[in-house]
Formats: structure tokens, sequence, C-alpha cells
């Protein structure tokens, strides 16, 4: 079903961005997973690659994606604090493996800090009702776009205080879209953002949302999570 974009997107990834990978102080290097894999679709490429073309003039910025939230630490500190050898739990994003059946995603960032842009392609086994995307999956790419762009607003720690999302069309499986966020205010340690999902050609909008994401301490993770 998936057909793959090949080793020249992933090359034109790496020179279109001008960025070196992290630093490898170990062995164990974070993978950056928003890049073309075989279980990106001809579409999911195409609009990847007209993305990148976009970030070139620097007015966007694609963000590197990791498989689990430590993985966004630097090495040394996690070394520091011995997580590197230990797995650990997974971003709910990045929880499956097969290429192309889960998430497959990546965010762009503008330049202005206040704008994200997630170009996605729901996989099957993101399935709700036969042939249509779940809707906790469409939640879930929502609540993580705004959420980035809360995240870059901040420059801190933030936390979702409050989703509302109007579902207006189904979103077929395999199908890859767009969620456009924004920030529409920042008072204090309150972050409001809306956000829209449409199809590549900006034919159908899908869903809407508003949210509201609250600045915090940084998180400690509860014992379970270090099992
Ligand atoms: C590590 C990097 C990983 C990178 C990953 C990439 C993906 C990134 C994307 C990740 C995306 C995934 C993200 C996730 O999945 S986050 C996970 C889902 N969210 C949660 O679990 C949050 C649970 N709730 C809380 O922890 C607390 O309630 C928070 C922190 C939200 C606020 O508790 P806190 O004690 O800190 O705040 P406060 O009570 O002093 O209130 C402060 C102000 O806020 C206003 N307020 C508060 N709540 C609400 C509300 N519900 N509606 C309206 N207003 C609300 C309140 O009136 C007050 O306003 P004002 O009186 O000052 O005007």
């Amino acid at each position: 079903m998936w057909r793959s974009c090949g080793a020249g997107a992933r090359a034109a990834v790496a020179h279109g961005l001008g960025r070196a990978p992290p630093t490898a102080l170990c062995s164990v290097s974070p993978q950056d997973l928003a890049v073309p894999n075989t279980g990106w679709s001809a579409a999911m490429c195409e609009q990847f690659q007209r993305l990148l073309r976009r970030a070139a003039d620097g007015s966007w910025r694609r963000i590197p994606s990791y498989r689990r939230g430590l993985d966004y630490l630097p090495e040394v500190v996690q070394m520091a604090v011995g997580v590197v050898t230990r797995p650990g739990p997974r971003l709910f994003l990045r929880s499956v493996d097969e290429e192309g059946a889960g998430f497959e995603y990546a965010i762009f960032l503008h330049a202005s800090g206040h704008r994200t842009q997630c170009l996605c392609q729901l996989g099957p086994y993101l399935e709700g009702h036969h042939g249509f995307a779940h809707g906790g999956a469409i939640a879930t790419l929502i609540d993580s776009t705004v959420g980035t762009c809360a995240l870059a607003v901040a420059k801190a720690s933030v936390m979702t205080a409050k989703l509302s999302i109007s579902y207006l069309a189904p979103v077929p499986v395999g199908a890859v879209v767009v969620a456009d966020s924004r920030m529409e205010r920042h008072e204090g340690r309150k972050i409001f953002l809306s956000c829209h999902v449409r199809d590549t050609k900006r034919d159908t909008l899908y869903a809407e949302a508003t949210a509201l994401f609250i600045q915090v301490e940084d998180t400690k993770p509860p014992p379970a999570a270090s099992l």
C-alpha cells in the first residue's frame, strides 16, 4: 500500500536543514523519526518535500522527533541519570514501530515561534469506525501540534489544561492531513491556541480546535515511569 520515498528524500532532509545530527557522546544516539521511511505514502512524501522547500528560506523549521520524551534531553544529561541503556516509556505518537502503521508525522515550526504545522499520515492501527481514523487519534494529533506550539511559546514545560475539538468530517485511514496551529493569546502562564486539520489540498476541514496550555515547572516522572 505504501510507497517508499527513498534515500534521496532522506538526504534532502539533512541537506535542506543544514543541520548536523546530534553529537554522539555515547553508543546510543536518538534517531530522528520525522523523516521519510518506507511507510510513507507518495502523497506524504510529496507534501513533506513541499514543506521542506518552503522551509529553505528560514521561515519554517522542521522539528526533529524522537521515540521517547527522554530522547529530547541532551545525551550528557541522559548519561548522568543513566537512561541511555534503559529504553523506558515511549512517546504515544511513536509507540508503533511498524512503519506506516501508526502516526507518521513531521512538525514544522514557524520562525515567529507562534505557529506549528504537522504533516501527518494516519495509519491503519489508528482506525475507529471502519475505514476512518479514531477520534482519539485526531485528538492526539491536535494535542501534539498545539502542544509543540505552546512549548515554543513558553520555552518551558507546558501541560494541556483544556482541549475542545469539533469533528467536522471523518478522516479516512491512510489520509495525509495538515494540522495548522497558532497561538491566539499568551497571558502569564496561560497559552491559548487554535488548530485546524485539513487535507493537503485544503478542500476539506476535518476538525477545528481550541486549546489552553499552562506553563508548569519541569515535570518529574512518577515512579512507574522509571521502570
Ligand atoms: C520532553 C519533551 C517532549 C517533547 C514531546 C513533543 C510533543 C509535545 C506536545 C505534547 C502535547 C501533550 C501534552 C499533554 O498530553 S499534557 C497531559 C494532559 N494534561 C494533564 O495531565 C494536565 C493535568 N492538569 C494539571 O496538571 C493542572 O491542572 C495544570 C498544570 C493544567 C494546571 O495546574 P496549576 O496548578 O499549574 O495551575 P493553576 O490551578 O494555578 O491555574 C493557573 C491558571 O490556569 C487556569 N486553568 C488551569 N486549568 C484550567 C482548565 N482546565 N481550564 C481553564 N483554566 C484553567 C486557572 O484558572 C488559572 O488561571 P488564572 O486564575 O491565573 O487566570
